[in-house]
């Protein structure tokens, strides 16, 4: 299926932020209640991250069997949250909190349960608030592992916010996260 997401003729290519982790390091999470990355959030998904080359990062997924969508194979919406996991921290290298505005998955292959997912994710370019970004997944241990076949590719459009974003929201925070709202990156 061939997408109909298209880059914008204004876009310009940031460089990562002076604190952006080098190649190889591992992400810090951005708030420890995230149902993608949190270690304060047991129902999730506990994905994590390093930093790529400038504006990539790599993340990882192990396909727990309670991911189930079809028989064997992974939910379509859990790879969808990877995804969207993973582009969100590849905006990491702004330095600025965003969130999705639009999120487009293409699904390649059939993904068993069991599998062990990396994704590689990056900024393709900013205009003003609006973060391009775009990311494929492989497989990379499992019963059909092959870090040369991509099993699912997605584009995605982050809006960078303020924290006045989640002013509204803050009081459903579920119990007390490890780092106080506010101070986490969110
Ligand atoms: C120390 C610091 C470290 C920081 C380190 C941070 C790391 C951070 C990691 C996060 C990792 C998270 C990973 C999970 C991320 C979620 O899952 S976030 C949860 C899901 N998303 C949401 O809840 C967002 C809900 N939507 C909204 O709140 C609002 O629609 C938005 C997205 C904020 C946009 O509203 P807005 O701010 O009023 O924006 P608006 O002025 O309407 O539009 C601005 C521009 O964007 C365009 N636009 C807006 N929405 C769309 C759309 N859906 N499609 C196309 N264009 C759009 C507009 O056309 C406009 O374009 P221009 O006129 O500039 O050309």
């Amino acid at each position: 299926m061939s997408s109909t997401w298209t880059l914008p003729d204004d876009l310009t290519v940031p460089e990562p932020v002076e604190f952006f982790p080098a190649a190889g390091e591992k992400l810090p999470q951005h708030w420890s209640k995230c149902f993608g990355c949190g270690d304060d959030q047991p129902a999730g998904m506990a994905m994590s991250f390093r930093a790529g080359n400038g504006l990539e990062v790599t993340g990882r997924l192990e396909v727990a069997k309670k991911y189930q969508g079809g028989p064997g194979v992974i939910h379509g919406g859990i790879l969808s949250t990877a995804f969207d996991e993973a582009q969100g921290m590849a905006c990491m290298a702004l330095g600025s909190p965003v969130v999705t505005g639009h999120l487009e998955i293409d699904f390649a292959r059939p993904i068993p349960l069991g599998s062990v997912l990396e994704f590689r994710a990056r900024i393709d370019g900013v205009v003003r608030r609006k973060v391009y970004t775009s990311a494929e997944a492989v497989i990379v241990e499992g019963p059909t592992a092959d870090p040369d076949t991509v099993v699912g590719t997605s584009r995605g459009l982050f809006l960078t916010i303020t924290s006045e974003h989640f002013a509204k929201t803050k009081e459903f925070v579920d119990g007390e996260p490890t780092s106080p709202f506010g101070t986490s990156s969110v």
